[in-house]
């Protein structure tokens, strides 16, 4: 027994090696088994159910596949002469290998895709490209493949899907997301998703990498390389930016490279050739056969890799208007804005086509001025909006317009969303206000000239509708982002033209700097944060912090400003339930009055993607037992407000502050509701120099008409039905 381990000993000296090489061959064994059983059952490539990117006319795809190309089960091109183009840079569809690369080594942590097609665009040629690729992943019958989802990014919560990957139906399925994109080098929605994509990545509160959840990403871009020739004069750069950015918050999971399209030049062949591709993309990455090793033609490491090389990715800032253009100081809160600048709505810009197709007229490069519908009503005696009612204002006497056409929202019911600017921060050329103000007068009272030949306006109205004397600074946009608003709305105020100033709680700093204003309203679009980020869908990530501080304010400047909430009642949004949260923000804000309104139904593709329809349009009889709600809400709470007047024409209905509303005058000791406004006590007081409150231009009682109960029709004027007959009292 003692002689064994001598035994052992010499056995271990003669034999090592060829037991050594024996523990080696088995481990190996043993991994290989194991690595066999962890991935994925290998899609049938032999089985093909072509998918076909059918762009435009039906061309063999021949020329293309002459390059070597690996057969492509879910995305053919079995149409569009390929012929290559000079043009754009051209993805071919052939992937490099590059066994190094780390993350060639992955295993898949799944074996199904859903695609996700994210796309923006302004005059439609880009979405054109997403709907044919959508339909083809659809037609895809692989099981590899779930059914492809579309996005108009526009339309979407980027936290929903760039701060982690949505979740999908199937456990062992991962999203695999493609971007195409135009770029323009105008302010568009794209800004924002870069600058989104940028916050995120810098955010310290979310992973370093947060969409490595992905099971790969691809991005195609358009441009016109007529007119921007190389990437360095512009071509493509958002695409290109965006490509980078997609690196940085995946971790490197670029599937596919970058492809490029000029769209005067060859657009529908580049863009099946990066079609072609992303077949082998989505088998290789199901296959763990790894991410990002690139493409010839589609640019190299350098071009489309370069994200690690700096801290914000190789991005470049926006190339510029004129520096010269800055004629004005940036405001003081504006903290991320760039000292680079250009135009926010040019004049060569499809936003500018559209808003001025639409009516507006643009003022300079950042206002807007267009007759709203009750200034046409009021000049044909046909009634004004619910501000005569309330406040007395004539609608033919009131101008609406907006020093800035951009907001940092993109609110579900705004009409004006997807092709106005959208920003966090003022970033483009400052127009003196000086500009605007006789630009926008100029406007109105050209289109009020215009209303001259239309049948039945009155001449006497039509006289005084050449004198401004309102001005609801509220059209679109946000018109405190407008960095020199109290010059502006000094300018309005010199001429005697009061002010209705509507913003949107998101910019705390500029309306604790608001000066005088006639009546300073705040939208409040819910009454607490999720559903404040549902419907209003705010760029700001502090939304709620910036909103629950100009409600703060607001309360400081009940003392100096006639304060009014907005409400705008949209049914599943933000009417059930919300009654005690809305009274909640009345208490810590204290509104001179609160402006209770159904949302008006815009048909909009923002509003259908968003899930509204019709139906959440309130009827009157819905908005007026919210207000009851209201009312005893703040009752219960001890707040004197009571219901002062309706415009049931407009689904609107004002609750006012009791203790300063409520009130006796001179001309009559009863004391009644006194909505209106005293226009030429507001200007006294103003040119007093001495601080006054808003109790100080208090104007006559509500009259009878418009007082809760009564509808808030002006008897004096002509009730018409939509075509314009006049309706009988018997028809009532
Ligand atoms: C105002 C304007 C600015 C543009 N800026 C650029 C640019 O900087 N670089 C570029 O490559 N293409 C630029 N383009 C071209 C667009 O990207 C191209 O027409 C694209 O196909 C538009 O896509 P869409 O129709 O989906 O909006 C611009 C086009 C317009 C109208
Ligand atoms: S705040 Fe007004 S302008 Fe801005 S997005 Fe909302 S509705 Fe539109």
């Amino acid at each position: 027994m003692l002689a064994l381990p001598s035994e052992l000993l010499l056995l271990w000296h003669e034999h090592r090696i060829e037991l050594l090489l024996s523990a080696g061959f088995f481990l190996a064994c043993v991994r290989v088994a194991i690595h066999r059983r962890q991935r994925p059952a290998k899609p049938e490539l032999s089985s093909p159910s072509p998918l076909v990117v059918d762009i435009k006319a039906p061309q063999t795809v021949k020329d293309v596949l002459e390059k070597p190309v690996e057969p492509s089960p879910r995305l053919s091109t079995t149409s569009a002469a390929l012929k290559p183009s000079s043009g754009p840079r051209r993805v071919k569809g052939v992937r490099k290998t590059k066994a190094s690369s780390p993350e060639g080594r992955q295993s898949a942590a799944f074996d199904t895709i859903e695609p996700h097609i994210f796309y923006f665009s302004l005059s439609g040629s880009t979405k054109s490209f997403a709907q044919h690729l959508h339909q083809s992943l659809l037609q895809s019958s692989d099981d590899l493949l779930l059914p492809a989802v579309l996005h108009d990014l526009t339309d979407i919560d980027y936290d929903d899907f760039f701060i982690a990957p949505p979740k999908t139906p199937h456990p062992r399925a991962a999203p695999f997301y493609l971007l195409l994109l135009p770029t323009y080098d105008i302010s568009t929605e794209l800004d924002n998703f870069l600058s989104n994509l940028q916050e995120t990545h810098h955010d310290f509160r979310i992973d370093t990498h947060p969409l490595s959840g992905l099971a790969g990403y691809s991005v195609f871009g358009f441009g016109d390389k007529h007119e921007w020739p190389s990437e360095d004069a512009g071509f493509c750069t958002q695409a290109v930016q965006v490509d980078k950015w997609m690196a940085r918050l995946t971790g490197g999971k670029r599937a596919f490279p970058l492809g490029t399209a000029d769209v005067k030049s060859g657009a529908e062949t580049s863009f099946e050739e990066w079609s072609v591709g992303l077949n082998t993309a989505f088998t290789d990455v199901a296959a763990a056969k790894g991410l990002g090793l690139g493409v010839e033609g589609s640019g190299d490491a350098v071009e489309s890799g370069s994200e690690d090389d700096d801290d914000d990715a190789g991005i470049k800032p926006p190339r510029t208007g004129d520096l010269e253009d800055l004629k004005a100081p940036v405001p003081i809160d504006f903290t991320t804005a760039k000292a680079i600048v250009k135009p926010m709505v040019p004049t060569t810009s499809p936003t500018y086509a559209a808003l001025t197709k639409q009516g507006y007229t643009i003022v300079g490069t950042h206002s807007g001025v267009k007759i709203c519908r009750w200034t046409k009503s009021a000049l044909r005696g046909r009634g004004s909006c619910y501000k005569y009612s309330f406040y007395g204002i004539q609608s033919h006497l009131c101008m609406e317009a907006t020093p800035s056409l951009s907001c940092s929202n993109k609110c579900v019911f705004c009409w004006r969303h997807g092709t106005n600017p959208v920003s966090t921060t003022w970033k483009w050329t400052v127009d003196p206000p000086d500009e605007i103000f006789v630009g926008l007068k100029e406007g109105h009272y050209k289109k009020i000239k215009m209303m001259k030949g239309v049948p039945g306006v009155r001449a006497e109205r039509f006289q005084e509708a050449m004198t401004i004397r309102h001005c609801a600074l509220s059209l679109v946009g946000e018109p405190i982002f407008y960095p020199h608003i109290n010059e502006l709305l000094a300018m309005l105020h010199k001429e005697h033209v009061s002010t209705f100033l509507v913003c949107n709680a998101q910019h705390p700093d500029q309306l604790a700097a608001l000066g005088p204003v006639t009546q300073l309203y705040v939208s409040i679009d819910a009454s607490n944060k999720e559903s404040l980020k549902k419907i209003d869908r705010p760029l700001h990530r502090d939304f709620w912090e910036r909103f629950l501080r100009c409600m703060d304010i607001l309360r400081e400047k009940r003392f100096t400003h006639r304060t009014v909430f907005r409400l705008t009642l949209v049914k599943g949004f933000n009417i059930e339930e919300e009654a005690e949260g809305y009274a909640d923000l009345v208490q810590r804000a204290l509104p001179s009055f609160v402006e209770v309104k159904g949302v008006t139904y815009c048909g909009t593709s923002t509003a259908a993607g968003a899930g509204l329809t019709m139906r959440n349009v309130p009827f009157y009889e819905e908005v007026s037992a919210f207000v009851l709600a209201l009312e005893a809400a703040l009752l219960k709470r001890g707040l004197q407000y009571g219901i002062a007047a309706e415009h049931a024409h407009s689904c609107c209905i004002l609750l006012a502050d009791k203790t300063r509303f409520f009130r006796s005058d001179e001309t009559d000791t009863t004391e009644r509701w006194h909505t209106l406004i005293d226009y030429p006590k507001f200007f006294k007081c103003l040119e007093s120099g001495e601080q006054f409150r808003p109790e100080d231009y208090v104007g006559a009682a509500t009259p009878e008409w418009a007082l809760w109960g009564n509808g808030g029709f002006d008897p004096r004027d002509e009730r018409v039905d939509r075509k314009g007959r006049k309706i009988e009292e018997s028809k009532e």
